[in-house]
């Protein structure tokens, strides 16, 4: 790596809406009553996924400048759409909305792209199925055929910790009849329940690791303003810490602690980090911060089983920090991440080998030696069609002497369009 030609990279920055929480408030809007308006949204083409199927549904969605308008149907007021729900990349849109289709009084079907119908549904129609649903699939994959029917609550501890399973069982339990437990190995993301708690209180409880779900209330229209996606500016924290010379101030970035792995992480291996919380306004349920990161010289780090759920789409970065860092990395209890867009430990190990990173693939993680100095061995790089790994890449690649191409690039779209467009603005 010739030293001038690295990138330093400069500024501040927002980054969009977060992906999560933007998919969610589509859906709990549609299903209240009155019109909610929904700030900051994500144009991405997973959200828009979403999106697109509740127009599907019936649901009027106006989206205006610089707000999404939704008129809610309430939990009955959906309608059988007369095409197939296209779900596009989207395992979060398609696990979500099974869970609330498995309960209404019309059939769906669900169907995606290539990487889509790879990925496991046995995850959500496996508990759903317990609570009365009726599926038809092949293996378990897309396209699903969602045949609604009435539900009835029920006690369910999840064997994975995943958002995406706790959300579809919450959106069926409102249509249940009885409550329904729901309790976790480890605590995922919680956008759910917060958004849940805000369209209707007397819906939702939390005790410690359990949540229960009382059917039966109504839920209101309101306000949503979306913070920036973590997962988005995790891209910048880790191009900011690694690039020599970077200072990089990331503004109005979701803090939520169910996120913020990355951040517990960068500050274990030294990074210089300053997280300044910003006031929240009364209605806003996630709590954002502005974030400061200063490139230096960085630990190894070790993380497990525990620390994943917070930080799951974050592990490719982790693993470009790992291979920045001085010393010896350890990342295990990740096997989620083969049933992600991609089967993301075996594409990071097959990708940064090509960087000359010495990178050992585990089956649950990888071990990773900073200390080696890179090899380009290759200059193809290949996001195989997985928006984090052309991310990742792209900021791996800014450390680089020789220019590199990444295969489908343009996967970027499904959760940062404006990706390229912000890189250029801290580079200049
Ligand atoms: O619920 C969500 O919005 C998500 C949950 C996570 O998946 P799992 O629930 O499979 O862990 C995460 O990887 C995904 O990007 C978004
Ligand atoms: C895994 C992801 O999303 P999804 O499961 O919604 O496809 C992701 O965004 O990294």
């Amino acid at each position: 790596m010739a030293e001038q030609d690295r990138t330093k990279l400069t500024g501040r920055i927002t980054v969009p809406g977060d992906k999560s929480i933007s998919h969610r408030s589509i859906i709990f809007a549609a299903i209240s009553t009155g019109v909610t308006t929904i700030d900051n949204f994500l144009k991405s083409a997973d959200c828009l996924s979403t999106m697109q199927a509740f127009k599907d549904l019936g649901v009027k969605i106006d989206e205006q400048k610089s707000q999404v308008l939704v008129k809610g149907v309430g939990l009955k007021g959906l309608t059988q759409s007369s095409q197939p729900l296209d779900m596009g990349n989207s395992g979060t849109s398609t696990r979500l909305i099974t869970g609330l289709l498995a309960g209404q009084d019309f059939a769906s079907t669900l169907v995606g792209d290539a990487s889509l119908s790879k990925r496991p549904m046995a995850r959500v129609t496996d508990p759903l199925s317990q609570m009365g649903a009726n599926f038809t699939s092949t293996e378990n994959h897309l396209p699903l055929m969602v045949f609604g029917r009435p539900l009835h609550g029920f006690n369910y501890r999840l064997p994975v910790a995943s958002a995406q399973v706790k959300s579809a069982i919450i959106l069926a339990a409102l249509q249940a009849t009885g409550e329904t437990v729901i309790e976790e190995p480890t605590a995922s993301r919680d956008h759910t329940e917060r958004m849940l708690a805000t369209f209707s209180p007397a819906s939702i409880d939390r005790h410690g690791h359990q949540i229960i779900i009382h059917p039966g209330h109504p839920l209101t229209a309101q306000h949503v303003t979306v913070p920036g996606d973590i997962s988005s500016a995790a891209f910048w924290l880790v191009a900011g810490a690694i690039v020599p010379g970077s200072a990089i101030t990331i503004e109005n970035v979701g803090i939520n602690q169910t996120r913020t792995g990355i951040l517990s992480v960068l500050k274990k291996m030294g990074a210089q980090l300053t997280i300044q919380e910003r006031t929240q306004a009364n209605n806003e349920t996630e709590p954002a911060a502005d974030i400061t990161v200063t490139a230096s010289k960085l630990q190894p780090f070790t993380i497990g089983a525990e620390e994943i759920p917070a930080l799951v789409d974050e592990v490719p970065l982790l693993a470009l920090l790992a291979a920045r860092a001085d010393g010896i990395s350890r990342i295990t209890g990740a096997e989620e991440l083969r049933f992600k867009e991609s089967d993301r430990l075996a594409v990071v190990a097959e990708e940064f080998r090509k960087l000359g990173i010495a990178i050992e693939e585990l089956p649950d993680g990888f071990v990773i030696d900073g200390r080696q100095n890179w090899q380009l061995h290759s200059t193809d790089l290949d996001s195989h069609h997985d928006h984090r790994i052309a991310m990742t890449l792209k900021i791996a690649s800014l450390l680089l002497s020789k220019p590199v191409t990444i295969r489908d690039f343009d996967a970027v779209n499904i959760s940062y369009p404006s990706f390229l467009a912000d890189l250029q603005r801290l580079r200049s």
